[in-house]
Parts: structure tokens; C-alpha cells; sequence
């Protein structure tokens, strides 16, 4: 039976400060009831799995082992969850994304498979090819991963250089990686996992080329795993997180796949190489739109999972004294400390808050695609492209501050913030770089700027700036409401000078493309107060919803939160504010008062709010985040595991340090 430890008493006594009832933000943060019943049921259906506990800790495995060891427990969990969905529903993606991390302490070598592969196959693929593939894929009877970037070229994909050439006689196509740098590098479980991928290739009819296409290509022998002939596949190595991921590297040799494999949804090839066009070809760039909106909601949960580790950990830290003759004091109380962490707490609602409108914004455009519309693929792109960029940027930025956070013991593997950070810190350049996607949202401004200045009505998500060439600067209230729009006028007032910077450049000589390159710093920190503008309303927005249907003890709370997040975000641009906007320096000067006032609020409810996270111990993995808070225990557990000491004497003092000591005393 499992040891049951006492709760650690700073904890109790900040469980019992707690204003609002946990379970009902828990419920509202999962999206219902039944959500966070369905997570947490299946949470414990793996607690309970023997062969999921690892009897060394993974940190000390070498780099196969631990490839191997996740291999094996994502079958166990694989196995798990088909047996879960047999007797109910089909689990929710975020919680079978959450359930992951009780499992693989790093990132899943299968990943890919129901991250990319199967939502390509939907989303790429005809209704014949969804029959044939789908079934087998969703049973991982096949396992797949999504294979675009080469070690030439990841972000400018009409670049790549992977051939298929379509033989007509044959009605198949070749596939070929001409050069060193045609061949796939990075896609995930590719190294030694998946038997199949999506493979992103130029292709070449009679000669023409026409453009990027997904195919679906079978690389290993289902029965030997051994890559068929004309495939040579392999891992990347080591990288700075990652480290079960198996990525890997993939290059073709005259390998050939029959016509139905190009996946036909968009573009098609006939029989004879007749070429027939889709809709709009960057339809092929729909599942990078799918992943960058999800990972908005990925951003969030690794936000929380640090924010839940560093502020049990601060309620439990004590360390120096406020007052000489007092005690020490838990950090928490160090208003910094504060400031460090419940940004955290509240940029974790923001970006779940985000997510939900967003999602939703997905999903209309994939239904209006069906019915052959296109109106708001243009304004989605966009938006998924900043809010992508920014969130996992901000991700990245607040879990190293909940490391340091934590001082010292933020440093320790058994933390898990190192490898939160690894994981986080890839979101920023994986599924497009994040400059290069704050550029592309900039290129939808541009031409939104151009519209606004021409009279014509602005899709929402910019029709704030149609309001902002209207009317003259509101005059300035240290409200929510009136910040937010303090904050569009920032992001109009920098579309407005990139936009300047261009036509500069451009009256000056220079071609619009190198205009453009010279505007170009410009054009990112347009895009990037306009991502923290989309932010702040939509969180305000929804926040604004949420609170009419919760309990005014939670309403209080997402209130201070949210305010919170304006409120910082004011103190962190206040520069911009002053250029842009009708705020004033005394505004600024109660705004820091109010940052503080609502540090304190916030203070009592701290521990409560990322206890609603509901993230279970073996989720975080974590010896500082705990829910009993046994700090100093788990360190010393977790110290006592290492292979070092095992023994009371290594090997090496009599090999090395003996001999050497002695030299030295000579
Ligand atoms: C534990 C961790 C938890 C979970 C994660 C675990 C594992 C997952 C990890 C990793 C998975 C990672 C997978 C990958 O990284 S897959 C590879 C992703 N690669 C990229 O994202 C490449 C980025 N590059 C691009 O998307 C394009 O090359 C780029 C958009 C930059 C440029 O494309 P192109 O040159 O063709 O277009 P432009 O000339 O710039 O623009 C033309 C036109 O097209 C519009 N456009 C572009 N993209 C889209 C789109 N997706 N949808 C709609 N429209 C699009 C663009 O706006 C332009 O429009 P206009 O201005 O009107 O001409
Ligand atoms: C952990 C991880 C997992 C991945 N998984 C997969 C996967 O499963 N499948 C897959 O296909 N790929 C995967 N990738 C690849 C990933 O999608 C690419 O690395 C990413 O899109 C960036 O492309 P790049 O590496 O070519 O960077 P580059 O484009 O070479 O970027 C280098 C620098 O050049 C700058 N730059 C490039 N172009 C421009 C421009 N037009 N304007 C201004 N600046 C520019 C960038 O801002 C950056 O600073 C993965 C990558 C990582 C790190």
C-alpha cells in the first residue's frame, strides 16, 4: 500500500485562505463536469499501472534506453486508452494530451502520429483515401509522423527539394531527395518509430513543376520494420530537449508510391498527369494552421504546469527574514516573488481563454471550406499565425522565470522545469519559426491597413483600426475596457509607421521586397502589439462571458486575473502606450499602484488557483510542485536514486582519484 505523507502545514493553511471553490474553476478551465470526470478517471486508471512506474528514473537511462523505455509506455498507455474507449466515449484530445506527460516524462515518439499524421489524412485527403488510411491509422495498425522540413529548408517551403515525379505508365510516383540538403530532418518518431509518413514534396508532371503536395508513404516493412528499398531513414541525435522524440532524418532513392497515395483533397493528378487545381493551394498548409491554433492551448498547460511547481514551492520555501527577530518568511510573500509568479497564473488563463475563441474560429473555416468558402481563411491564417508566435514566446519567457523562481532547486532535474523548458522553448521555432509567422500575420496587416485607408470594412480581428483612423484618441481611463483599447492603438499606431516605413523605402527606390526586408523590424513589433491587443480583448472578452454564469467568488477572482494581465502588460509597454495612446504618466503612476493592490489580492488565492489547474503529481513529476508540498523529502528521494550513490566508494576513486592524490602528496 502507498504511504500516505501529511500535507506540508504552509500549504494547508494556503488551501484554507483560498476565497473561491477550486473544483468549480477546475471544471470551468477543463470546459464541464464531465470533462474533468472523463481526465481525471483515466488519470487514474494509469496511476494504477505498474508497468507505467519506472523503477529508474529516466534522467539516468542513456539515450536508447530512454527511447526505448518510452516506446514501451506509450504502447501501455496506447493500450490503456483503447480499452477506456471501448467501454465510453473517445477520450478529448486535451485530455489524452495531458494524460501523456503522467507517461512520458519528455515528448512521446508517437506524437506525430495523432498530432499531425491522422489530422492530415482528414484534412488532405479525399474521402476514398480517408477510407483507406484512416481506420487503419486511428487503430495504429500503421503509425505515421508528418514529414515536411529538410535539413536545406524548413521555413520556406516552396523550397523544399524532395521530388515526385509522377510516371504516368506506371500511375505512380517517384520519389527522390536529390541533394544532401533534399533530405527530411526533424519530423518526430521518424528515427527509428513510425512505418509511414506524410511526405511533403515538389511535384513534377512531364517535366512541370507544380508546386508542394502531401503524400502518404509507407518507409518500413510492417512485419520487419527494416526502411524498404530506396529509403534510407535514421535519428537526428540529441538535441537540446526532445530527447524521446526520436526525430529523424529521411532521404528517397527512386522509391515509388501508386497515384492514390497523393493525398487529393486539394490538387489532384488524373490518370494521364492531368493536373487539376484546388480551390486555393495554400489549402496544403492546413494542418500547420490546425497545430499552431492547438498550440495556443499546449501553451497554456505548460505555462500551468511551471506556475503550479513554483508557487506550491514559494508557499513552501521559507528564506530570510522581512523583520529582524521574525521568522523567515514563505517567499511568496516577497512582493517580487509575487510578481514573478502570478503573471504565470493569469497568462495561463489568457492563453486558455484564447484558445477556446480561436478553436472555434478554426473550426468555422474548416466547415465553410467544405461548403467551398474561403472568406475567413486569410483573417484565421493570421491570427494563428501571432498568437502561435507570441504564446509560445511568452511560454518560453514564464516558465524560465518560474525556474529562477525557484532558486537553486529550479536548476534540478527532479524540478521538471528543465524539461518543461525544453519543450516550451521548441514550440517557439517548431510549426513555423516565430519571426517568420509574426511576418506573415504582418503581411495581413499591411494589406489590412490598405483597406482601412481605402474605406473598406476590416475583417474583426482589425477592424479596430477603421475605429482608430475614425476617431480621434478616446480620452484615457485606467479601466480595462479603455486599456484594451489603448493597447489596439498601439498596434494601429505601429501597422500604421511599418506600413510608412515600406512606402518610405519604396518611393525611395527601392523594390517593394527589399522595402519590406528594411521595414521589417518594424513590421514584427506591429505584429506583435497587435497579437498583445487580440489578447487582451479576447481574454477580456471572455472573461466578461465566463463571469455572468460562475459563482461571484470565482467571477471575483478571474476578475482580478484578468485585470492583472492588462494591468502588466500596461507596466511592461507603458513606452509604446505613451507614443501610441492618450495615456499619461500619472496614469501610469496609479497603474502601479493598482499592479500591486492586485498582487495582494490575488496573494490568498494563489496556492487555490493552481491547485484548479488540476494537474496530478504524476503529471508535473515534479519534487518542488507536489500537492503535499514534501519538498525537501523528494529532493533527498530523488538524490538518493542516482547511480552514484549506490555505492559507497566508486570505481574511479581507486582507477584515478587514488593515484592521483597520491602524485600530488609526492
Ligand atoms: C511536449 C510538447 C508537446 C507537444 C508537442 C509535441 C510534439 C510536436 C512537436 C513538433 C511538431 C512540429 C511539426 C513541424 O514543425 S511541421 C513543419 C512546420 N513547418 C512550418 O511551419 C513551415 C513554415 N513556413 C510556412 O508556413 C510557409 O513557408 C510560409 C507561410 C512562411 C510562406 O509560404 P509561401 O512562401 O508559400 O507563402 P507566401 O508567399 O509568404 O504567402 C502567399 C500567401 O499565402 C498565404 N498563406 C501562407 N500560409 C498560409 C496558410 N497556412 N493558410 C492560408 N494562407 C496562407 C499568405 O498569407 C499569403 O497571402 P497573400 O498575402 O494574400 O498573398
Ligand atoms: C523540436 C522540433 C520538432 C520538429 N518537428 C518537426 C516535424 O515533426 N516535422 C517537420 O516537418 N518539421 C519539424 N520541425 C522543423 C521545424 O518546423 C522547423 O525547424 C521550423 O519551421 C523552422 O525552420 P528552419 O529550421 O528552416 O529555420 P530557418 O528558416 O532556417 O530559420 C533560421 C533563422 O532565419 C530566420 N528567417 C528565415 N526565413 C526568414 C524570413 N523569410 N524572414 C526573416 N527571417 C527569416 C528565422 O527567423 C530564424 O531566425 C521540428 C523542429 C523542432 C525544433
Amino acid at each position: 500500500m502507498a504511504t500516505v505523507h501529511k500535507i506540508n502545514e504552509d500549504l494547508v493553511k494556503e488551501r484554507q485562505k483560498c476565497t473561491f471553490n477550486v473544483q468549480e474553476l477546475t471544471y470551468l478551465l477543463d470546459g464541464g463536469e464531465e470533462v474533468t470526470k472523463e481526465r481525471r478517471e483515466f488519470e487514474n486508471i494509469l496511476r494504477n499501472v505498474k508497468e507505467l512506474q519506472d523503477e529508474v528514473p529516466e534522467v539516468y537511462l542513456s539515450h536508447k534506453e530512454r527511447y526505448e523505455n518510452a516506446v514501451r509506455k506509450t504502447c501501455i498507455l496506447q493500450n490503456v486508452r483503447n480499452d477506456f474507449e471501448k467501454k465510453r466515449e473517445v477520450l478529448s484530445p486535451r485530455n489524452i494530451f495531458r494524460a501523456g506527460y503522467a507517461v512520458i516524462k519528455d515528448v512521446s515518439p508517437f506524437f506525430l502520429h495523432n498530432g499531425m499524421f491522422v489530422p492530415t489524412i482528414i484534412g488532405q485527403g479525399t474521402p476514398e483515401q480517408q477510407a483507406e488510411w484512416l481506420p487503419k491509422a486511428k487503430a495504429m495498425a500503421i503509425i505515421g509522423t508528418y514529414a515536411q522540413t529538410e535539413l536545406g529548408h524548413g521555413t520556406f517551403i516552396r523550397g523544399l527539394e524532395t521530388t515526385a515525379t509522377y510516371d504516368a505508365k506506371t500511375e505512380e510516383f517517384i520519389l527522390n531527395s536529390p541533394k544532401v540538403t533534399s533530405y527530411k530532418w526533424w519530423p518526430g518518431g521518424l528515427g527509428t518509430t513510425v512505418n509511414h509518413c506524410i511526405t511533403v514534396a515538389q511535384l513534377y508532371i512531364n517535366g512541370k513543376k507544380y508546386g508542394i503536395h502531401p503524400f502518404i508513404v509507407q518507409i518500413r516493412d510492417l512485419e520487419t520494420h527494416k526502411p524498404l528499398p530506396g529509403i534510407k531513414v535514421g535519428e537526428i541525435g540529441p538535441k537540446m530537449g526532445f530527447a524521446t522524440a526520436n526525430n529523424g532524418f529521411l532521404g528517397f532513392q527512386n522509391f515509388r508510391i501508386p497515384r492514390k497515395n497523393m493525398l487529393m483533397k486539394n490538387a489532384q493528378v488524373l490518370k494521364d498527369g492531368t493536373f487539376v487545381k484546388g480551390m486555393n493551394e495554400k489549402l496544403t498548409y492546413g494542418t500547420m494552421v490546425m497545430v499552431r491554433v492547438n498550440i495556443v492551448s499546449d501553451s497554456a498547460f505548460h505555462t500551468a504546469m511551471a506556475a503550479t511547481i513554483a508557487v506550491r514551492y514559494a508557499a513552501v520555501r521559507h528564506q530570510s527574514q522581512l523583520k529582524a527577530k521574525e521568522p523567515e518568511v514563505q517567499i511568496i510573500d516577497y512582493l517580487t516573488q509575487q510578481h514573478k509568479l502570478f503573471i504565470a497564473i493569469a497568462t495561463s488563463h489568457a492563453f486558455s481563454n484564447t484558445y477556446t475563441w480561436l478553436y472555434q474560429a478554426y473550426l468555422k473555416v474548416v466547415e465553410d471550406l467544405g461548403k467551398q468558402k474561403q472568406d475567413h481563411l486569410p483573417e484565421l491564417h493570421a491570427l494563428s499565425c501571432c498568437l502561435k508566435a507570441t504564446s509560445s514566446r511568452d511560454a518560453g519567457v514564464i516558465v524560465e522565470q518560474c525556474r529562477l523562481a525557484c532558486g537553486g532547486h529550479g536548476y534540478m532535474a527532479s524540478s521538471n522545469l528543465p524539461i518543461i523548458y525544453g519543450y516550451t522553448t521548441a514550440a517557439i521555432t517548431y510549426e513555423g519559426e516565430h519571426t517568420v509567422l509574426l511576418l506573415q500575420t504582418a503581411r495581413y496587416l499591411m494589406k489590412a491597413w490598405m483597406s482601412a485607408l481605402e474605406g473598406k470594412v476590416l475583417a474583426p480581428s482589425v477592424a479596430y483600426l477603421v475605429d482608430w483612423l475614425k476617431s480621434d484618441k478616446q480620452r484615457w481611463q485606467n479601466t480595462p475596457e479603455v486599456i484594451v483599447k489603448g493597447f489596439q492603438h498601439v498596434a494601429a499606431g505601429k501597422i500604421k509607421d511599418a506600413f510608412d516605413a515600406i512606402q518610405k523605402h519604396v518611393k525611395a527606390g527601392k523594390d517593394y521586397e527589399d522595402a519590406w526586408n528594411l521595414a521589417s523590424v518594424q513590421l514584427i513589433k506591429a505584429s506583435e502589439a497587435h497579437s498583445r491587443a487580440i489578447l487582451c480583448d479576447g481574454y477580456l472578452r471572455e472573461t466578461v462571458r465566463t463571469s455572468s454564469s460562475v459563482s461571484p467568488s470565482l467571477a471575483k477572482v478571474l476578475n482580478h486575473l484578468v485585470q492583472l494581465y492588462i494591468v502588466y502588460w500596461t507596466l511592461e509597454t507603458a513606452g509604446d502606450l505613451l507614443v501610441y495612446s492618450n495615456i499619461g504618466k500619472d496614469d501610469i503612476a496609479v497603474l502601479k499602484e493598482k499592479y500591486e493592490e492586485l498582487l495582494a489580492l490575488i496573494r490568498p488565492n494563489a496556492v487555490g488557483l493552481v491547485d484548479a489547474f488540476d494537474i496530478s503529481d504524476e503529471i508535473l513529476q515534479s519534487t518542488l510542485g507536489s500537492y503535499d508540498g514534501r519538498v525537501y523529502e523528494r529532493l533527498m528521494e530523488e538524490a538518493m536514486k542516482s547511480p552514484l550513490n549506490k555505492e559507497p566508494v566508486n570505481q574511479s576513486f581507486h582507477k584515478y582519484l587514488k593515484p592521483f592524490i597520491k602524485k600530488a602528496k609526492l
